[in-house]
């Protein structure tokens, strides 16, 4: 089956997936894989497979947003994966969790419109648990800070005339936000596959702390590369319970 955004062949895809936002950071996955090879560049899709100890998996970017990446998803899914990883990054809710931290997304809040589009305001966005311990185990294998928790998904990154949402959403739990698991989490219980996701921490979402943030520093770089490893180490012990 050809899938027409991405433009790629089913046949070619493996049934592990690492996604992420970024097609520069997919590129930069792929050079961590054996025999990486470059499918498609449609859009802001990046599509690479190659191998990790022997498992095969595919390598592929989503972009920015929800509704985007929920393309992306979707077309995986309908080419036969049925694990999905999202390796991303995300701001921070909390001075214990500094840029640099890692955090495993057990559960996505719902602030996202396309999800509204897909099932009823209730129902939940929630990661797979045995990708969301993979994930956790190969994240604390790494070092430096890792938790995990509630994330959440927006759509808006520049704020508006509104407020942003985070105060409540800290005060009621959650630890970072980010702009499309709550997208992954619903598709993959829609489509009866699994998903979970690690995220890089690039700075506080919080507006009181926001004058602090900046992205592009060695520490988010670092953490990106350690969340990489964390993503890779969970495919290989997935596969290895997988049997
Ligand atoms: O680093 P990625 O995977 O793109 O993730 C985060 O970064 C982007 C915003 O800068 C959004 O896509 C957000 O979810
Ligand atoms: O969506 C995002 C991604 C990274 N950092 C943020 O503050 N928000």
């Amino acid at each position: 089956m050809f899938l027409p955004i991405m433009q790629i062949h089913s046949e070619d895809i493996p049934s592990y997936a690492i996604v992420c936002g970024d097609p520069k950071r997919a590129e930069l996955i792929s050079r961590k894989l054996e025999g990486a090879q470059e499918l498609a560049f449609s859009r802001e899709y990046r599509t690479f497979i190659g191998e990790i100890n022997g498992v095969r998996l595919a390598v592929v970017s989503h972009g920015v947003g929800s509704a985007g990446a929920a393309i992306c998803f979707e077309e995986l899914i309908r080419a036969g994966v049925k694990t999905l990883i999202r390796v991303g990054t995300a701001g921070s809710y909390s001075e214990d969790t500094p840029a640099g931290s890692l955090i495993v997304s057990t559960a996505a809040v719902r602030t996202d419109g396309l999800t509204r589009q897909l099932v009823p305001e209730g129902f939940p966005a929630v990661g797979d648990s045995r990708v969301v311990e993979a994930l956790y185990e190969a994240a604390l294998e790494q070092g430096g800070v890792v938790r995990k928790g509630i994330t959440v998904t927006l759509d808006v990154f520049f704020q508006g005339v509104l407020e942003f949402p985070h105060k409540q959403y800290k005060q009621a739990g959650a630890i970072a936000v980010e702009m499309e698991i709550a997208a992954l989490y619903v598709i993959a219980s829609l489509r009866g596959v699994r998903a979970g996701a690690i995220l890089a921490l690039d700075g506080y979402a919080d507006a009181d702390l926001a004058a602090v943030y900046d992205p592009n520093v060695d520490v988010v770089a670092l953490a990106v590369e350690r969340e990489i490893e964390a993503a890779l180490r969970a495919v290989v012990k997935l596969s290895i319970l997988d049997g």
